[in-house]
């Protein structure tokens, strides 16, 4: 196992703030795997995505008690700027996320390779390497203000994604979007996925969760409820409780059991309810 994010009895309050946001945190992150980070509203979803990047306390100061460790050291020993390297943010709304001081989405892929000093035709490469990995080539000379939702949050990923971090914290990409964008969005977590890096994924939509990821945090007020796999997680019809969404194939398959039909595992996505529930369905027709 390599662990590549620690969380050792983390807790941490924002400033003026007489409860702390996250309680008791404790959780090793392995290198190579998607988390899918799930929880009702104001659970403590981003708090934990900025805890990860260093931003809390760094930016946000606040108190933190225990340790974050990125790859074994404290975020809090990480120089100013050395996070930005191994770890890509991408934040809920991609207004945050671009810089503004550029007129093109091309000059604004390479913003963040030119603060680290790369020479220009490797610059000019890596942006254009991930302008067609995103599929924004096409938009390449258009500003990044005057583009839709989608596009600016591809070019948001785009931007972060240039920097080849190891580690991906992407918190609710998809949340300002309509389908169509959120597809487009998708489409770039897809191919993450099969990059093999360390994405941190936190996303209403949990079917997109389902879909995805490998493992599942759950928080509810800012404590840890769950961590593990995610088919035993998603399929727990309990967490419903908890303020929990759960996919509609579990719910579906935990109802079908519920009814006396026997299923070999409770699904999570679509495809897997038509195996399972097709091979019943199969058996009934004999
Ligand atoms: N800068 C801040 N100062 C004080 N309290 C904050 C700050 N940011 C967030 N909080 C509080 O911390 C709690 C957790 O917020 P957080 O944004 O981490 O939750 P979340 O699960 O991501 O919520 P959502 O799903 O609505 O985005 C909330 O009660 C929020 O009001």
């Amino acid at each position: 196992m390599d662990t590549v994010i620690e969380f050792e009895n983390v807790t941490y309050n924002y400033p003026l703030t007489d409860k702390p946001t996250v309680k008791n945190l404790n959780c090793k992150l392995e290198k190579g795997k998607f988390y899918g980070v799930i929880g009702e509203n104001g659970s403590g979803k981003t708090t934990f995505c900025l805890l990860i990047r260093g931003f809390a306390p760094s930016f946000y100061q606040g108190e933190l008690k225990g340790e974050v460790l990125i790859n074994g050291k404290p975020t809090v020993e990480y120089k100013t700027g050395e996070l930005s390297l191994k770890i890509g943010y991408v934040f809920q709304n991609p207004f945050n996320q671009i810089s503004g001081v550029k007129e093109t989405v091309f000059e604004e892929i390479a913003f963040g390779l030119e603060n680290f000093g790369i020479p220009v035709d490797e610059i000019e490469k890596r942006v254009i390497e991930v302008m067609e990995s995103t599929k924004i080539s096409h938009i390449a000379e258009k500003n990044p203000f005057e583009l839709s939702g989608g596009q600016q949050q591809r070019v948001a990923l785009a931007s972060v994604l240039v920097l080849k971090p190891d580690i991906l914290v992407i918190d609710e990409p998809t949340s300002q979007l309509d389908p169509e964008g959120t597809e487009s969005v998708f489409e770039i977590i897809a191919k993450l996925k099969e990059s093999k890096k360390t994405v941190i994924l936190v996303e209403h939509k949990i079917d997109l969760i389902a879909e995805y990821a490998d493992e599942i945090i759950v928080l509810e007020k800012g404590e840890m409820i769950r961590f593990g796999d995610k088919q035993e997680i998603l399929s727990d019809i309990s967490l419903i409780e908890h303020g929990v969404q759960l996919p509609q194939m579990a719910i579906l398959g935990n109802e079908l059991m519920k009814q006396g039909i026997p299923l070999d595992y409770i699904p999570v996505t679509e495809k897997q309810a038509e195996k399972v529930i097709g091979k019943v369905t199969l058996k009934e027709e004999k």
